[in-house]
């Protein structure tokens, strides 16, 4: 296996305007955001090699193995809830980039409705975006570089886990990982002020698993399944269900 070392960096330099705390070990990046975000004037990324109680959408434990990465960014001024909301989208296309630039066609990357990053079909990297107040956003990622969760930790029918390592035979330190990923994340976040929300949804269903395929979406109440037909312009999934087409806001999809 290749080690890259944090000194090399695939991609371009820290990106103007964004700060950067590395810490060696927090209870989680999102409660370490929640206490530093009223004191930061611009955006922040927090980095930490160790958490002590990370967690993952719905409350669910985030295990946090050694050598994964584990970082928040905050966003002091993220805008409206449904404007904040969509940055799950230009994360999402900043963590392919950066896959894309570390691990070259060793991986097959795609993007899995909502907040989700396969690599060869397998959860290599999970997104979490939580409001804070006065209208800032903080956007928690959790990515497998070195190890994969252990699987008797993953609800059952989820998607099992991966590491990049094993799947594209190279090790990436997270501090050099966040060197690649901030970098692409301000590049999407540029595209979505300036632009809008069009050139985002177009990227990211060109890089989306299971188009036009058979998907189960669990809501807190019900499960529908149906066709995936795609997201529309709030980032909602579309699904062609056998009562016609359903628009979901959130929910948990299984393949
Ligand atoms: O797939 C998910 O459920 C989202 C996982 C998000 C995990 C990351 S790790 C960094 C940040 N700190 C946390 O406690 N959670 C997020």
């Amino acid at each position: 296996m290749s080690t890259d070392p944090a000194t090399v960096g695939a991609g371009s330099a820290w990106p103007d305007g964004y700060d950067r705390v590395l810490l060696e070990e927090t209870d989680s990046t999102m409660a370490e955001a929640r206490r530093r975000a009223p004191d930061l004037a611009g955006p922040a990324w927090i980095l930490a090699r160790h958490q002590t109680a990370g967690h993952g959408r719905r409350g669910r434990a985030w295990q946090h193995p050694p050598g994964n990465f584990a970082a928040t960014l905050v966003l002091p001024h993220a805008g409206d809830p449904a404007q904040a909301a969509l940055r799950s989208f230009t994360t999402a296309l900043a963590l392919h980039d950066a896959f894309v630039a570390r691990c070259g066609t060793r991986g097959q990357f795609a993007l899995k409705w909502p907040n989700d990053v396969l690599l060869n079909g397998g959860k290599v990297a999970g997104i979490l975006l939580e409001s804070l107040p006065g209208g800032a956003l903080s956007i928690g990622i959790g990515v497998n570089l070195s190890q994969a969760p252990t699987a008797e930790l993953v609800e059952p029918g989820a998607t099992p886990p991966v590491c990049l390592a094993q799947e594209c035979d190279t090790l990436v330190p997270p501090q050099a990982f966040l060197g690649t990923l901030a970098p692409a994340f301000a590049r999407w976040e540029d595209q979505f002020t300036t632009y809008g929300f069009g050139p985002i949804r177009t990227a990211w269903l060109q890089r989306a698993a299971r188009m036009g395929e058979t998907v189960t979406a669990r809501l807190p109440n019900t499960e529908l399944t149906g066709r995936f037909l795609g997201i529309d312009d709030a980032g909602h999934m579309i699904l062609q269900t056998s009562a016609g087409p359903r628009d979901i806001a959130a929910a948990d999809v299984f393949f």
